[in-house]
C-alpha cells in the first residue's frame, strides 16, 4: 500500500483560488474547539516532514504555511493553548486537549519573524493556497520512515509537480542566509 503524505496531498493537490479571504482554523476536541481566525490566504504552504511540524494522525507529513501575524487572531477557547517547546524557533501553540498545532510564532530575532506558522486542513474552507513543495523529507527517516522507501516518497511528491528538498527551498534558504549575513556584517 503507497504510504499516506498527507490529507491535502495523497488524492491530488487542489489549488487554491484567487482574492481567497481566509477562514477559521480548529482543533480536534469534540466540544470547546480552539478556534484561531485568519483574516487572508496564507503563503509558502508547503508539505514539512521534520519531527516537530504537526502531522495528522497516520501520515507522514505536515503541511504548513505562514500568514502576518496581524492576520492571525485566537478567537474561541484560547485558554486550552500551550507552547509545547518554549525553546524553540517556532513556538508552537497547541491545544492541551487534543494536541493539534493551532499556530506557531517567532518571538526572537528571525528571518521570519512576524509570520506565523500555521496548518490549512484544520479548516473547512476552501481556496487556501495549495502546498508549493516539500521540505525536510528526510527528515522523516529520523522518526523511524524505512530510507529504503524514500525513492517512493520523493516520487510521489515529483508525480503531483511538487519539488523535494531536505531543508526548505532554495528561495526560503536564501532569504535564511541572507538575514544571517546581515546580522553578521558580511553583507549590507
Ligand atoms: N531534522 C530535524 C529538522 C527540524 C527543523 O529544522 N525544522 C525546521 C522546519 S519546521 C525548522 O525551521 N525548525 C525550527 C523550529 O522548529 O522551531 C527534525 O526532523 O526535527
Ligand atoms: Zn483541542
Ligand atoms: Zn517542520
Amino acid at each position: 500500500m503507497a504510504p499516506s503524505l498527507h490529507p491535502l496531498i495523497d488524492n491530488g493537490i487542489t489549488k487554491g483560488t484567487k482574492n481567497f479571504p481566509g477562514g477559521k482554523l480548529r482543533c480536534h476536541c469534540p466540544s470547546n474547539k480552539v478556534e484561531v481566525t485568519l483574516s487572508s490566504n496564507v503563503l509558502h504552504n508547503h508539505a514539512c516532514g521534520c519531527s516537530q511540524c504537526y502531522k495528522p494522525r497516520g501520515y507522514l507529513f505536515a503541511v504548513i504555511a505562514v500568514i502576518p501575524v496581524s492576520n492571525v487572531s485566537v478567537t474561541a477557547n484560547g485558554d486550552k493553548l500551550h507552547i509545547l517547546d518554549p525553546n524553540a524557533t517556532i513556538l508552537r501553540h497547541a491545544c492541551k486537549e487534543c494536541g493539534v498545532h493551532l499556530y506557531g510564532r517567532i518571538e526572537k530575532d528571525h528571518a521570519f519573524k512576524g509570520l506565523d506558522f500555521v496548518h490549512v486542513e484544520l479548516s473547512d474552507e476552501k481556496g487556501w493556497q495549495e502546498p508549493q513543495f516539500a521540505a525536510f523529507v528526510s527528515s522523516i527517516i529520523e522518526q523511524g520512515f524505512d530510507p529504503k522507501g524514500m525513492d517512493e516518497i520523493r516520487g510521489k511528491f515529483h508525480s503531483l509537480g511538487l519539488e523535494t528538498y531536505d531543508a526548505l527551498s532554495p528561495p526560503l534558504m536564501d532569504a535564511l542566509a541572507t538575514f544571517a549575513a546581515k546580522k553578521s556584517g558580511k553583507l549590507q
